[in-house]
């Protein structure tokens, strides 16, 4: 229970809510204490054969106003508790995204998606049931149990009620016993739902690509894998609750044989009344059952706490990159750029992407980056957006240190267009919208004009009205690119840096967007990644990166003097043109 401290200050506040709805729940209980009490006394005045009919009226009387009592407070406990258990979830479920979006990229290296889809549903549910539902089964647990023997053992006989109890402790060792192993598997169970979970994000993610190789059936075994595995481990649960709800219901029943056997020689032999016996039984009735719904809470509290301890592990996961105590916001910058020393090795990775790297890249100026793939391109805006921080040396802006102010000023001076262009399932105009507060559709317009897109969406039914699918599917590679570059654009920023997003259109397309880039970031800083040499030929100054260490540098026509990396880069594109309109 203790994995449920996270939840404490949430739980704190609603406290009136469960002790209100705590007190519905008893009173609940005490209309069910009634019923036996009113089945004592017709049973005794029908052995005496003293009932009227008057009397059998107001018996269902009793009878009736028990049963609106008893309604009554059900409504009750339900809206506050389980009311409570929603708010509860609502809260968690809000706490857990947010804290997952302040986590670091290289926790997303570590986590798969599927894994964290399944904290958010099944873990929160598991949770809610625990605090909602398994707090009303163990409020009714703790007070039936108590009151009814309380109820047997002063109204009926003591010592048939002791007789009648001997099962209990055995059956209360068993539920113990089994709600350790209960535990274990609804774990296993969970992890398994997690891997199903993922391999159906990715495979549905990705369903072009399996198509595109034929990988239907090996993917479709696979899947049927991790399904067998689920089914499995699901089938262990269920052997093991389908033997324990049994075997705790058989021992209740040794109750009843012992009722049933001592309780009617008493009533033969006269130590107590028909009536008595009736009652004895109704409340035997409630223990047992009350009893067996502990089994049922052991279970559903194993479950929410094996599911709170699985998330209690995101939410103590601490963001590896975070704003220093100090951070200050960055203010109006020129929008210099400096790489002094930096070197930098991926998590998880033996090799240094960038090594000792240093170059100042003046404002207003544009700097075009190239280089074989997996030289470090990427890492250059990776770590300038500080996505990570350098092993070594330091990144300036102006004359920011960036590890010295806050995240969001820093990402807020700076639009990045990256490699994967990735658009949400939403409109084209909230696409380019995205992540700025206050737009005019004019601006959104102008925005896609320069990036070449404008008459493309005029094209579309719905023009920027027109949804995008999951990921942009519905548009081109070359559309999704000029979307995100648009997306950047509209931020307006200080610093703008393309990765690798004209490689999708074509070369004339790609001149006519850069002229017009041009004639838009004349004051802004640009970093423009690219494997074309078509696409950087323009920049101040170009250069070309090899093994994380810059290895030339100078503008297209210098580099071209060189004969050396960037040369070959050229002649390669220009064979590629010359074969393309051949
Ligand atoms: N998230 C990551 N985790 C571990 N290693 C990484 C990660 N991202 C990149 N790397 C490694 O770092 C090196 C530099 O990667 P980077 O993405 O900067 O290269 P790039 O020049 O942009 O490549 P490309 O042209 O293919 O985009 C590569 O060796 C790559 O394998």
């Amino acid at each position: 229970m203790t994995h449920f401290k996270t939840l404490m200050p949430h739980i704190m506040k609603k406290k009136w809510a469960y002790i209100l709805g705590i007190l519905c729940l008893v009173m609940v209980d005490v209309f069910q204490l009634l019923i036996p009490e009113v089945l004592r006394s017709i049973t005794n005045r029908l052995q005496q054969n003293l009932l009227t009919f008057e009397e059998v009226f107001l018996y269902a009387v009793y009878i009736v106003l028990i049963g609106i009592g008893i309604a009554f407070f059900r409504f009750l406990w339900r809206l506050l508790i389980i009311g409570v258990s929603r708010e509860l979830e609502y809260h968690l479920r809000n706490k857990l995204f947010s804290h997952l979006l302040t986590l670091s990229t290289s926790y997303y290296q570590r986590h798969k998606t599927g894994d964290l889809m399944a904290h958010l549903t099944n873990d929160i549910h598991a949770v809610r049931m625990a605090l909602g539902p398994g707090i009303v089964a163990m409020t009714d647990a703790i007070f039936l149990n108590i009151a009814a023997i309380t109820m047997m053992l002063f109204t009926t006989d003591f010592r048939l009620t002791l007789l009648a109890l001997i099962p209990m402790p055995f059956l209360i060792l068993t539920m113990t016993k089994f709600g350790k192993r209960i535990h274990t598997r609804f774990k296993a169970i969970q992890e398994a739902f997690s891997s199903i979970t993922d391999k159906t994000q990715e495979n549905l993610a990705g369903a072009r690509v399996i198509k595109a190789y034929v990988q239907e059936e090996a993917e479709m075994e696979s899947f049927f894998q991790k399904s067998q595995m689920l089914f499995s481990r699901n089938m262990d649960l269920a052997k093991l609750s389908g033997f324990f709800h049994p075997f705790v219901q058989f021992l209740s029943s040794l109750s009843f044989i012992i009722a049933i056997w001592y309780g009617g020689a008493l009533v033969i032999d006269g130590s107590i009344t028909l009536g008595d016996f009736v009652a004895f039984t109704t409340y035997l009735g409630l223990l047992v059952s009350s009893i067996s719904a502990v089994g049922w809470v052991i279970n559903i509290m194993q479950r929410g706490s094996a599911s709170m301890e699985r998330i209690n592990l995101i939410l103590t996961e601490k963001p590896e990159i975070i704003d220093s105590l100090d951070a200050k916001d960055i203010m109006d910058v020129d929008g210099n750029i400096t790489f002094q020393g930096v070197s930098f090795t991926y998590p998880n990775s033996q090799y240094p992407a960038l090594k000792d790297f240093s170059i100042v890249i003046p404002s207003g100026s544009s700097l075009g980056v190239i280089g074989r793939t997996g030289s470090g391109k990427t890492t250059i805006p990776h770590l300038l957006l500080r996505l990570y921080d350098p092993t070594e040396g330091k990144i300036y802006i102006d004359d920011y240190c960036i590890k010295e102010v806050s995240l969001k000023s820093l990402r807020e001076k700076i639009g990045f267009v990256d490699q994967d262009s990735f658009l949400f399932s939403s409109t084209i105009a909230e696409n380019i919208g995205f992540g700025v507060d206050d737009y005019s559709i004019e601006e959104i317009h102008e925005v896609a004009k320069t990036a070449g897109l404008h008459e493309d969406i005029m094209d579309f039914p719905k023009e920027y009205e027109t949804l995008v699918g999951e990921k942009g599917i519905t548009l081109s590679g070359g559309q999704r690119q000029r979307v995100s570059i648009a997306r950047a654009l509209l931020k307006k920023p200080e610093i703008l840096i393309l990765d690798d997003c004209l490689s999708a259109v074509d070369t004339n397309t790609e001149e006519k967007i850069l002229n017009a880039l041009k004639g838009k970031t004349q004051n802004i800083t640009t970093i423009i990644i690219a494997h074309r040499v078509s696409t950087l030929k323009h920049c101040d100054r170009i250069i070309v990166l090899d093994n994380g260490r810059i290895l030339e540098e100078g503008n297209h026509e210098a580099l071209l003097k060189n004969k050396k990396l960037y040369y070959d880069f050229y002649q390669r594109q220009l064979l590629e043109e010359k074969i393309q309109l051949e």
